[in-house]
């Protein structure tokens, strides 16, 4: 069975979030449940913003990428098919608004959920939230545009190497 988690079929990413080459990186995991993509991140005191809070930018890296790897992911199932199946696509961030409701303690698990609202050309729109046990703590409208598909024959491309 292949692996269901969108980042291992990422080759060569590096990126902080989500690279599976970055041995700095977050290496959030992210996965299907239903129509909703998860993705649960331990964090670590080095990402404190205040004490024993996690940093707001830290979390709104892993939504990015939580995002950014469910377009992946909604692309290929969209077109009924797996995840390690050519051509692969990369999106990029386009648009990452994110509303901090609560704190994020940094102690506790935090779960990512992801819901696609719209699909439009190279253009995936998605909500997605941040849960500490029963508290919504962020909430964020991201947009992501595909970027790369390895279809297109090596068009000059900064998003890849
Ligand atoms: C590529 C693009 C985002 C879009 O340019 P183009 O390709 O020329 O797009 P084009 O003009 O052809 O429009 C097509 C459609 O899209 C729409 N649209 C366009 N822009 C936006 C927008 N901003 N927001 C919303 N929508 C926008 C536009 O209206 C049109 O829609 P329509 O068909 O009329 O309905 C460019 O602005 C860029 O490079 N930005 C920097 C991105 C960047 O650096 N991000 C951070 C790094 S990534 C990261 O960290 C995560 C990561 C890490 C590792 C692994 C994976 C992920």
């Amino acid at each position: 069975m292949i692996s269901p988690y969108f980042q291992d079929h990422m080759e060569g990413n590096v990126c902080f979030g989500c690279g599976s080459k970055n041995d700095d990186g977050l290496h959030i995991k992210s996965y299907w449940e239903d129509d909703k993509a998860i993705c649960i991140w331990n964090a670590e005191e080095k990402y404190h913003g205040w004490a024993n809070l996690l940093s707001g930018g830290i979390l709104s890296t892993i939504i990015d990428c939580h995002c950014m790897g469910t377009a992946m992911a909604d692309a290929y199932k969209s077109e009924n098919r797996a995840l390690d199946s050519a051509p692969f696509y990369r999106y990029a961030t386009g648009i990452l608004n994110v509303k901090f409701l609560k704190p994020t303690p940094i102690n506790t698990p935090i779960k990512l959920i992801a819901t696609i609202t719209e699909r439009k050309g190279r253009k995936i729109t998605m909500h997605c939230e941040a849960w500490s046990d029963q508290v919504k703590t962020a909430e964020a409208e991201v947009i992501a545009i595909q970027v790369f598909s390895s279809a297109d024959n090596a068009k000059e491309n900064p998003f890849i190497d």
